[in-house]
């Protein structure tokens, strides 16, 4: 627990002295209504239902939800919000983009940036994981639409994972189809989901997963009908909060801290290993091309 308090007591302090909210303009303010109580940061809309105490947190960025510099401040600013309120104890994460859950890390804040960029955009993604994997709520997602890479990592960083059952939407983490390498901290979130073999292979392969496969592998926990992915979830979440808290949150946070910690000892390293990674000529020549590929098969 010792490292997620830190993150914790770190992250609050950035929250509360303003320097997220300084670059956004201030932080969002709750609106009440009735008992529902919701707000939104321009990229993300949280709602939260004050009876059962979960909130759901809707990625609304189209076209694809790709994770920019920008998403994931708020993302970040959301859940820090969240994680401090204890009448919040479920978090649901959804797309409100048809379609796709979120395409991943945003290729165009890794391509053609200084390394200042690449350091700043490295370390809004490691905080995005280290809140989200170490989160005391439990967290649910709502897969509703395809989900590669850094959309995959968020989906898996959750306790439970429900996924519209719908052959068309794949999800997987496929970073060595686009020439680039998922750090090791992707990797231990895979293999803690779904093992060490099915991880190599899927790693290696850049293996993307229709649903159905997605389930078979353990990559997701369950699949249901399309139009009953946030109800399933919700069902999911009573389920979940009928744990006592305390009890479960301990055993998460004995699951997940030597992950966690791995990357807290090595964040700065990690962060220069990215830097050098993907400043390489040749790694955004390879994203380059990928990029083209997306565009060219409209
Ligand atoms: C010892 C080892 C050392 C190693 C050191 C390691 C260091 C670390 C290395 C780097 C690690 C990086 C980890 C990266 C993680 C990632 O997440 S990379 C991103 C991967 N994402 C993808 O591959 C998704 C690509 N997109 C798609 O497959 C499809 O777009 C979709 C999500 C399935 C949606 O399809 P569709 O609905 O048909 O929409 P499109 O027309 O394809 O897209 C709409 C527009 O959105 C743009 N876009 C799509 N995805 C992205 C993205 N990820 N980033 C930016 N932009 C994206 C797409 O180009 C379209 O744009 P327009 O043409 O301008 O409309």
């Amino acid at each position: 627990m010792a490292a997620q308090a830190v993150l914790r007591s770190s992250a609050r302090a950035r929250l509360l002295s303003g320097a997220f909210c300084a670059q956004r303009g201030g932080p969002a303010l709750w609106q009440h209504h009735q008992n529902q109580r919701a707000f939104s940061n321009g990229k993300i809309l949280v709602e939260m239902d004050e009876a059962t105490g979960v909130a759901v947190m809707k990625m609304k960025s189209p076209p694809v939800n790709s994770l920019n510099l920008d998403f994931l401040t708020e993302f970040s600013i959301s859940l820090e919000k969240l994680e401090i309120d204890r009448s919040c104890r479920g978090l649901i994460l959804t797309s409100a983009v048809s379609k796709i859950f979120s395409a991943g890390l945003d290729i165009t804040e890794m391509s053609g940036k200084s390394n200042e960029h690449y350091a700043a955009f490295w370390r809004a993604v490691q905080e995005m994981w280290l809140k989200l994997y170490g989160s005391n709520m439990v967290t649910i997602a709502a897969i509703n639409g395809s989900s590669p890479a850094g959309g995959c990592l968020m989906a898996l960083c959750c306790d439970y994972r429900i996924m519209a059952d719908n052959p068309k939407f794949a999800i997987g983490l496929n970073e060595t189809q686009l020439g680039i390498v998922a750090p090791f901290w992707f990797k231990d979130t895979m293999i803690n989901t779904i093992g060490n073999r099915a991880t190599e292979l899927s790693l290696q392969l850049g293996q993307m997963y229709p649903a159905p496969e997605a389930l078979k592998f353990g990559l997701v926990d369950k699949l249901v009908p399309e139009d009953k992915v946030q109800s399933a979830a919700a069902a999911a979440m009573s389920q979940w909060l009928s744990v006592p808290d305390h009890a479960r949150q301990l055993t998460k946070s004995m699951m997940r801290k030597p992950a966690i910690d791995r990357l807290v000892k090595q964040r700065e390293a990690d962060i220069n290993n990215f830097v050098s990674f993907i400043s390489k000529d040749s790694i955004q020549k390879s994203l380059q091309i990928y990029m083209d590929r997306l565009k060219q098969k409209k």
